[in-house]
């Protein structure tokens, strides 16, 4: 008999405020979110970040009420989509593996095998697909079911990204346009799209095709407005020195202002839920940059959470995989068109991984001959070389 499933991946987030720093560290962990030339120091650099970071963090979320509301809406949403398949004729159950908190992938995959599904969608809650979020995520999964034989009898499709799925554009257009006409005077109104930023390197060195997505996502979301108002699209949340996609949300907002307009609806395009990202980030920190500088009027288009039109989509997204050839693992992270951080897995040849373990054996050997040449003896000083 087949059992179908869906397995709905987010990011995840404290649940508690000493949560936090654990949070970061599983974050930081992750090689698709720090790109380092050495993976060795992978682990330290993660354990220092997180304990950097974590008093910062900290008072943002104690801003939201002291955790994330992530695993609240995606258990919301995955029991909003399991109803409406159920409603359409599709019994299929629903389950919530997240990348860096409560319930963890590995929770999700482990109730996958006790409800013994034999057909599983893969379905991330990221519309636009992104190396750092989606990618990571098929790629934990992906080794997985490497490592496992149970999981080998399952027929599973992945649906890799979804910013340009009609019903979900439809969606949002409706939410934003509900706002516009929220505002005193919509013709001084100035639409701000507010996206998740990613260092530029992913999109220039590495391929991610996220930038591209999430541009095609706003143009669409436009056309199906089809309402002549001005509108931006701009990164947030930048992290560390390095250069992320441009314009960045604040330095853009005060450019709007400057450019006189005086109210401002900011829709959130690469989230779906509600989060510190939207709570906290944009309800608080951008609406004061935005007030500063002149705007009068700033409304935020709630995020669509668990929207009856938005389950809807999802659902739709979902009926149509499984009516569809598959999409495996080897279709969604192709080593050749989006470049993943080289992971732990050893090829002969001159490959990403070999490449990484010349790094760490150059970088121990310097540590061989510095030690070598304080400490006054060892190999070196036998071979009459030092
Ligand atoms: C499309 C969504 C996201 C992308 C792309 C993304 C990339 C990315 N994020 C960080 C660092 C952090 N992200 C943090 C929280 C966070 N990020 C996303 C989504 C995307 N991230 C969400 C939904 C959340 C919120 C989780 C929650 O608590 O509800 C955090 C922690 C919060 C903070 O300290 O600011 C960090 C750090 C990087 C480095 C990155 C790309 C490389
Ligand atoms: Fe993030
Ligand atoms: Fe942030």
């Amino acid at each position: 008999m087949s059992r179908a499933g869906i397995l709905l991946l987010n990011l995840g987030g404290p649940e508690r405020l000493r949560d936090v720093r654990p949070f970061l560290y599983n974050l930081f962990s992750d090689p698709e979110i720090i790109r380092l030339r050495f993976p060795v120091l992978q682990a330290p650099l993660a354990w220092l970040i997180s304990v950097l970071r974590s008093s910062k963090s900290e008072k943002n979320y104690q801003k939201i009420g002291g955790f994330s509301p992530l695993r609240e809406i995606t258990e919301s949403q995955a029991f909003a989509l399991q109803q409406a398949l159920c409603s359409a004729g599709y019994p299929i159950k629903t389950y919530v593996g997240m990348r860096y908190w409560h319930p963890f992938t590995e929770e999700a995959i482990e109730q996958i095998k006790r409800d013994r599904i034999t057909d599983l969608v893969i379905l991330p809650l990221y519309p636009q697909f992104s190396i750092s979020t989606s990618g990571s995520s098929f790629r934990q999964l992906e080794k997985i079911w490497m490592a496992d034989p149970g999981l080998q009898t399952i027929n599973y499709t992945i649906i890799p990204s979804w910013h340009d799925c009609k019903d979900y554009i439809r969606a949002i257009a409706d939410l934003i346009d509900g706002c516009i006409d929220q505002q005193p005077d919509a013709h001084q109104a100035h639409l701000f799209f507010s996206a998740h930023g990613v260092p530029v390197s992913y999109v220039e060195e590495a391929g991610d095709p996220y930038q591209d997505e999430v541009e095609k996502c706003v143009g669409l979301i436009m056309k199906a407005l089809n309402r002549d108002i001005p509108y931006t699209l701009a990164y947030q949340s930048r992290v560390g020195p390095i250069e992320w996609l441009k314009p960045y949300t604040d330095e853009a907002i005060v450019e709007v202002a400057q450019q006189g307009y005086k109210e401002l609806v900011v829709v959130p395009i690469s989230f779906v839920s509600d989060h510190i990202e939207t709570l906290e980030e944009i309800d608080i920190e951008y609406r004061e940059i935005a007030i500063n500088a002149g705007i009068e009027t700033f409304i935020r288009v709630p995020a669509l959470n668990t929207n009856p039109d938005f389950i809807q989509a999802l659902a739709k997204l979902v009926i149509q995989a499984l009516s569809e050839r598959p999409v495996l693992f080897s279709d969604v992270c192709p080593e050749n068109a989006v470049k993943l951080y080289p992971q732990e897995q050893w090829a002969w040849g001159i490959t990403p991984s070999a490449e990484v373990w010349n790094g760490r054996l150059a970088m121990f050997g310097m540590l061989g001959v510095l030690l070598e040449y304080f400490v006054g003896s060892g190999p070196l000083h036998l071979l009459g070389l030092m």
